[in-house]
């Protein structure tokens, strides 16, 4: 499973490599460097051939000697190479003064901040072949000092950069870690407290990280800037190195949500044992709201029946039954009117998962039905529970039912109902980043959770699920996986059938938000442009034969 990593845990992983003995951080600069030029042309193989001209741009770091080991493999490749450098070279670290010295001997190094640089120097610039981004990396620590006007090129690089990567013939711009500018903790970008910042954000063409990736490629715009994310193995692999952070108390194992096929519990829950029988997979109840609104729970119940749920059924007050016996077959329907009406079906033990909030309005009723499947009615039976749209609405409004969560929940808020329901939390997460490591997305899921006591799956296309116990998953639609056209009217509501239906099929709520969540960007993706949210209940099978299901 791919772990993403803070930027204290990459340290804490290099630190443990290089106090082994078994390689030096020059060793490991080396690598990173030769990694980057192979994940060049890996990228552009016409750029193998002949001599291009590059431009490096180093920093002040590590991340800056990583750009001097670019720059020199370069030159030796046969390229024209010109190096420009941010900071003071007697106070750079001692590797990456190294390779500066290392550079010194083959080429020259002109000061990035010069207030004599022309626009000559400028054009020259842009006309390069590639131009290589080694500022700053993980140790981006406050806003990269990219406004100050006296920083001419860094100005107009990260002012004009989208423009021209949107050209026809763009400047080919490769981040090393990071595009500078960018944290890789949080994926925000860092900016000075009256949130000023560049015009344009900056986003690079190609990013090539090291060992694993970090939170913040997949966090909120670190995607965009990053483009293209390149993960390169510089010998870091290896539990020997990675024990140390296992053990380390800034350990909080934030992965990547995988697919069930490389997950043999998932895999062994997905597919359906022969002899069984309806009962056997499990019945999810999802509650519908009045008619003329009960199109969402029957999204809901859709996604639940198809992603394998033995037995659905959509409760609904007398009133809609009509509505929706036009429109259902294989889901069951019960009138349920209130809560003491869903007390009296939870009272059958063979529902396994209760499903509220789509269309289900927010009225006394709502908030009655909202209490009974909480079990904060004084039943005996606590069902288990995923909470979306209007039941988290009535959550935030009553502090009551929000103390009745417990750990057999999933909450799926977007960010308007995160915020409604844990609004410090979303304030911290809104306020401008303005330093490294920024409050992130992460950081906020996991605050959430614990405080719910259950699972809180935060959506969006960079989906962040919590357990209260610090487990967390980053459901990514992004890069190879983007899918944008999930953002579609009723999407969430399948996806909140998705959870329920696997629910019933006895994931627990982490792995049921887990492997919803990412059957739901694999749908969206079989179907592509053009999806509504009908659509993805009906590419789920398809789906599942490609996984051998
Ligand atoms: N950690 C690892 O395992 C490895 C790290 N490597 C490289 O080393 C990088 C990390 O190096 P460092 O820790 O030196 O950090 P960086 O090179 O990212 O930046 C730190 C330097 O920038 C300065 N700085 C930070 N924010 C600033 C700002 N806003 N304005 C001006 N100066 C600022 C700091 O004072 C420090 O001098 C990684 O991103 C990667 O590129 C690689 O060489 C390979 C292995
Ligand atoms: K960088």
């Amino acid at each position: 499973m791919t772990e993403l990593l803070t930027s204290a845990q990459m340290r804490a992983i290099e630190a443990a490599a290089i106090a082994s003995g078994q390689v030096t951080g020059l060793e490991l600069m080396e690598r990173a460097g030769r990694g980057v030029v192979e994940a060049i042309f890996a990228e552009w193989p016409e750029l193998r051939a002949g001599s291009f001209r590059a431009v490096v741009l180093c920093g002040p770091g590590n991340n800056g000697g990583d750009g001097f080991v670019v720059a020199r493999l370069l030159k030796e490749w046969g390229w024209e190479v010109e190096v420009f450098l941010y900071g003071d070279p007697e106070r750079m670290p001692p590797d990456a003064r190294v390779n500066y010295e290392r550079w010194v001997g083959m080429g020259e190094v002109r000061d990035i901040s010069a207030k004599d640089f022309s626009r000559d120097d400028f054009d020259r610039f842009w006309q390069a072949d590639l131009v290589v981004d080694a500022l700053f990396g993980i140790g981006l620590a406050r806003p990269a000092p990219l406004l100050e006007p006296h920083n001419y090129v860094l100005h107009r690089l990260f002012n004009d950069s989208l423009w021209w990567v949107g050209k026809q013939d763009p400047a080919k711009i490769v981040a090393i870690d990071q595009p500078s500018g960018m944290c890789a903790d949080s994926g925000r970008e860092l900016r000075d407290a009256n949130g000023e910042g560049p015009d344009e954000p900056y986003a690079a063409y190609l990013t090539v990280t090291f060992h694993r990736p970090k939170v913040g490629h997949f966090l909120e715009d670190g995607p965009r800037f990053c483009t293209k994310l390149k993960v390169v193995d510089i010998g870091l692999a290896g539990s020997k190195f990675e024990d140390c952070v296992t053990s380390h108390p800034l350990r909080n194992g934030t992965y990547l949500t995988r697919s069930p096929e490389a997950d043999f519990e998932a895999m062994q829950r997905l597919r359906r044992a022969e002899g069984g029988h309806k009962y056997t997979h499990g019945h999810a109840f999802i509650l519908s709201g009045p008619s003329g609104r009960g199109g969402a729970a029957r999204l809901a119940a859709r996604g639940a029946l198809r992603v394998g749920a033995g037995l659905v059924t959509v409760g609904c007050p007398a009133e809609a039954l009509v509505e929706n016996a036009a429109r259902l077959d294989a889901v069951m329907l019960r009138v349920v009117e209130d809560g003491a009406a869903l007390d009296a079906v939870l009272e059958d033990g063979r529902i396994g998962v209760v499903c509220l909030g789509p269309g289900l309005g927010t009225g006394a009723r709502e908030a009655g039905l909202v209490a009974a499947a909480l079990g904060a009615r004084g039943a005996e039976r606590a069902a288990s529970l995923v909470l979306d749209a209007d039941a988290l609405t009535i959550l935030s409004r009553e502090a009551g039912l929000f103390g009745a969560l417990h750990g057999r929940c999933v909450l799926t808020p977007h960010g308007g109902e995160f915020a409604r329901l844990f609004p410090d939390i979303a304030e911290k997460l809104a306020v401008p980043a303005t330093k490294g490591p920024a409050y992130s997305k992460v950081d906020a899921t996991r605050e959430a959770a614990a405080r719910a006591g259950c699972v809180v799956l935060f959506k969006g296309a960079d989906t962040v699920i919590a357990a209260p116990d610090g487990r967390c998953a980053v459901n990514s639609a992004h890069y190879e996986r983007a899918a944008p056209w999930l953002a579609t009217a009723g999407s969430g509501d399948v996806l909140a059938g998705f959870i329920a239906g696997l629910m019933a099929r006895g994931f627990s709520p982490f792995d049921a938000a887990c492997t919803g969540a990412w059957l739901h960007v694999e749908c969206a993706r079989e179907f592509g442009p053009g999806l509504i949210a009908e659509d993805l209940p009906e590419m789920l099978p398809a789906v599942f034969r490609r996984l051998g299901v």
